[in-house]
C-alpha cells in the first residue's frame, strides 16, 4: 500500500536519552534509514547531543539545529508552546514513551488530517508483545490516537531494524580478508592477533568479565579480546595492569586484551562482522550481533526485580532451544544463576559448541529476514492507517 501524499512525507522522531547509547543509537539508525531508503524528511529531536556524538562524530554538541547525513537534528531542550499545525510532521514517533512536548500534541490535534502517531517500544521476546503490537490508545482529551509499535522476533511483531544493503555489505566485508585486516589494523590489531580467535566485548560493568578472562588466559587457543574504551573497565585494567585507554594492550597466557576507541556506529557493525564471537548488550548492539551472523553472548540491560532475567529467558527460549551451552553461559553471564556465578567452568562446552552456534546464527538470520524490517513494517502500517482515515 502506498502513502498517498502530495509532498515528501515528513516525520518527527523524539528521543530522550535515558542512559548509555541505545536510545539514540536506535533512533539515529531509524532516522537515517527513513531518510535514505524511503525519501522521508526526518527531524530527529534528541535531548542529549554529547551522547549522540559518541556514536556519530559529525554531531555538533552545541547546535540547536543541524543537518547530519540528510537528517534534521534538533536539540530537544524543553521547547513547548511554540508549535503550530504547520510544524507538525505527517508521522510522529515517540521513542520508548518519551512524552513529547504537550504543545506539540496540542498542535497535532489541530492538524487536518491528523498525523499518524506511534510509540515505538523496546525489544522483547516475550509472548505478550504480539498481543500489544499496533494496539491503539486514544488521547484522554484530544481527538488523537497513538499506536504502539513493537519490534520483535516474530511475524506478529514489527520485526527488527535492518538496512536494505546490510546483508550484502556484511557478506562483502567478511569475504574480504585484506579489507578486514585493514579495518582492524587501524586500531593497532597485529597480524598475530588477527590470526587468533577474535572476540568483541560490550557489556555492563557487572558482567563477570574477570572470570572469563581467566578461562581464556588459561585456554589452549590464542584469543584476542577487543574491548571499546570505557567498557568493563575494572576487569580490563586488572588484566592490563594499566589504564584502559584506547590502544592499551597486554597478553597473558593465551589471551590478548586490546582496548579500542569507541567507534562510529557503522564501524561498530564492521567490528562485529570481523570477530568470531561478540559480547553485546542492551538492544541495538544485540540486534546488530544477530545481523552479523556470528555467535554472540548478550548482556541484557538490568531492570528492577530481575525482570530482565524473564526477558533473557524468553529470548533464549526462541534462540537457544537445544543449545544448552549457550543458555548456561548466557544465564550465568547475566547473574541469573546466583548459586553458580562463575562463567569459567562453562566456557569449554561453549567453546566446543561454536560451530553449532555459528550455524544457528545463520539460520536465525534467515528466520528474522522473513519478518521484514521494522522501518518498512512501520511505514506500511502508517500507510494503512492513513488510507483508512475518513475523508
Ligand atoms: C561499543 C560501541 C557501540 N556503539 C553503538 C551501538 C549501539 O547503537 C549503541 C549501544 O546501544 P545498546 O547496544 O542498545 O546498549 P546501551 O547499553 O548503550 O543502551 C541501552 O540503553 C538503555 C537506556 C536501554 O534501555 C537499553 O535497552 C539499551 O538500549 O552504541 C557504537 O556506535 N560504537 C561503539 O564503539
Amino acid at each position: 500500500m502506498s502513502l498517498a501524499h502530495d509532498h515528501a512525507l515528513t516525520l518527527a522522531l523524539f528521543c530522550r536519552v535515558v542512559d548509555n547509547y541505545g536510545d539514540i543509537g536506535i533512533c539515529w539508525r531509524l532516522a537515517r534509514q527513513l531518510q535514505r531508503e524511503h525519501g522521508i524528511l526526518v527531524t530527529l529531536w534528541v535531548d542529549d547531543l554529547p551522547s549522540f556524538r559518541r556514536i556519530c562524530p559529525d554531531v555538533d554538541p552545541g547546535a540547536a539545529l543541524q543537518q547530519i547525513h540528510g537528517v534534521t537534528v534538533r536539540h530537544w531542550a524543553g521547547q513547548d508552546g511554540v508549535f503550530t499545525p504547520a510544524d507538525i510532521a505527517d508521522i510522529v514517533i515517540e521513542f520508548f514513551a518519551c512524552d513529547i512536548p504537550p504543545g506539540y500534541i496540542t498542535a497535532m490535534a489541530q492538524c487536518e488530517p491528523r498525523p499518524v502517531w506511534f510509540n515505538l517500544e523496546g525489544l522483547s521476546a516475550e509472548e505478550w508483545v504480539e498481543g500489544c503490537h499496533t494496539l491503539p490508545s486514544s488521547h484522554p482529551r484530544l481527538p488523537l490516537t497513538k499506536h504502539f509499535f513493537f519490534p520483535g522476533f516474530t511475524a506478529k511483531t514489527g520485526g527488527l531494524m535492518r538496512e536494505a544493503a546490510l546483508d550484502e555489505e556484511r557478506r562483502q566485508f567478511q569475504a574480504d580478508a585484506t579489507g578486514m585486516a585493514a579495518f582492524l589494523g587501524q586500531f593497532g590489531v597485529t597480524a598475530q592477533e588477527m590470526a587468533s580467535a577474535k572476540v568483541s566485548l560490550f557489556c555492563y560493568p557487572h558482567a563477570p568479565v574477570a572470570a572469563l578472562f581467566g578461562a581464556w588466559q588459561g585456554g589452549a587457543q590464542a584469543m584476542t579480546c577487543l574491548v571499546p574504551e570505557g567498557v568493563a573497565t575494572e576487569a580490563v585494567e586488572a588484566f592490563l595492569k594499566a589504564p584502559s585507554s584506547a590502544g592499551a594492550v597486554a597478553t597473558r597466557g593465551a589471551l590478548t586484551v586490546r582496548v579500542l576507541p569507541f567507534v562510529p556506529q557503522p564501524d561498530y557493525d564492521r567490528l562485529l562482522w570481523a570477530c568470531d564471537l561478540n559480547g553485546v548488550r542492551g538492544e541495538d548492539s544485540f540486534v546488530r550481533a544477530q545481523w552479523a551472523g556470528r555467535p554472540f553472548i548478550w548482556h541484557i540491560y538490568p531492570q528492577d526485580d530481575n525482570l530482565h532475567h524473564k526477558k533473557l529467558r524468553a529470548f533464549l527460549g526462541r534462540y537457544a532451544s537445544g543449545l544448552d551451552s549457550l543458555s548456561a553461559l548466557s544465564l550465568c553471564w547475566n547473574g541469573a544463576t546466583p548459586a553458580d556465578p562463575d562463567p569459567a567452568p562453562l566456557w569449554p562446552a561453549f567453546h566446543a559448541a561454536l560451530p553449532e552456534l555459528h550455524a544457528r546464527a545463520d539460520e536465525w538470520q534467515r528466520q528474522m529476514l522473513a519478518n521484514g524490517d521494522l522501518t518498512s513494517n512501520m511505514l506500511n502500517f502508517a500507510a494503512s492507517l492513513r488510507s483508512s482515515r475518513p475523508g
